[in-house]
């Protein structure tokens, strides 16, 4: 996707060709905890790219450092070249931030709300106007706008937040778990949004803790737990790296599986058990040798494809649901 980026503030030498945003080795600590070790991630212009992390994991304050709210402690996020903790200037110019918390005046209608957010960004008269109904129209809510925020469902306040938020016309969204707390269909027309915003040019990051948000909505994914961005990198190449192969066995009457070649780790799971392998073919062919000799009784043997959770699981050692 082509995306057109401000050559005046387009720092060259400091960027690689198409990133819009690099930020390296953010450090923040509230008192005693230490909430970001070290973040460090980059964003190509154009893409949806996914912070996925457990809660704590420091996803909001990474993305507090990178709209100015917070200070870091130490690092640097720098935007189209320009640390924005030296220049607000670029956070205002260029972000839009869509907080965890709906940011909304309940007793204001959808269209005075988006007044008030327009106005807050320097947005007067007819161009507010012009703008406030097409984010209303990219959002779906044109026919609510004279409706009193406090009659939508929480999707809908969601949608009207991210309308906010696109006023200015940002080059980079932020999205800081917009899916929490809402139904399956209220979900699916944000990704909708979302995916449409990001073909229209707009590059986006999207904090969750949902694998299954990131696998289907990102074309980047970063790992962050503790504080610390474990790796980044597409899906396919973070499941080819990272992502454990294994087989799946489910057998009755059958206590234990034995020791076989070539399987670095077992693990029981639901009525059956987990073989991890870089030898699937092998380990699968001496499990079946072993079962007819030992006459198992088996449900299911199956390959396990490579998942975001055993990328997640190889990186940090925890399971995310946990
Ligand atoms: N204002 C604060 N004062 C003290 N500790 C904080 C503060 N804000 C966050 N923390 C702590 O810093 C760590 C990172 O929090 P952060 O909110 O950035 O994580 P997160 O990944 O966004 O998780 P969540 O989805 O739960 O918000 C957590 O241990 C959290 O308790």
């Amino acid at each position: 996707m082509e995306t057109v980026l401000n050559s005046e503030s387009f720092n060259a030498q400091s960027q690689s060709a198409n990133t819009l945003l690099e930020v390296s080795h953010l450090k923040k600590t509230y008192g005693k905890k230490q909430a970001l070790e070290d973040v460090t991630f980059s964003v190509k212009a154009g893409s949806c790219f996914g912070l996925l992390g457990p809660n704590g994991a420091g996803k909001s304050t990474t993305m507090k450092i990178l709209t100015g709210i917070i200070k870091a402690d130490g690092g640097s996020a720098n935007l189209l070249g320009t640390d924005v903790s030296k220049d607000k200037n670029m956070v205002s110019k260029y972000i839009g931030y869509v907080p965890q918390e709906i940011t909304l005046y309940e007793q204001l209608s959808a269209y005075d709300n988006l007044v008030f957010f327009g106005e807050a960004y320097g947005i007067r008269g007819s161009e507010l106007k012009r703008r406030i109904n097409e984010v209303l129209e990219d959002t779906g809510l044109s026919e609510r706008a004279k409706d009193a925020v406090k009659t939508f469902s929480g999707g809908m306040k969601r949608r009207i937040n991210i309308a906010c938020a696109l006023l200015h016309r940002p080059k980079l969204l932020i999205l800081d778990e917009p899916t929490v707390g809402i139904d399956p269909q209220s979900r699916n027309r944000i990704f909708e949004m979302i995916r449409a915003l990001n073909q229209s040019g707009i590059t986006i990051i999207y904090s969750t803790h949902y694998m299954e948000e990131v696998e289907t909505l990102c074309d980047e994914i970063a790992i962050i737990d503790h504080g610390n961005v474990m790796a980044q990198g597409p899906l396919g190449e973070l499941l080819e790296r990272f992502g454990q192969r294994a087989i799946y066995i489910e057998t009755s009457g059958l206590t234990e599986i034995p020791q076989l070649p070539h399987v670095m780790k077992t693990r029981k799971e639901g009525s059956g058990w987990v073989l991890e392998t870089d030898q699937v073919s092998n380990v699968m062919t001496n499990l079946i040798k072993l079962a007819a000799d030992n006459h198992w009784d088996v449900k299911q043997i199956e390959v396990v494809r490579p998942s975001l959770e055993t990328v997640f699981l190889s990186l940090t050692g925890t399971a995310l649901r946990d």
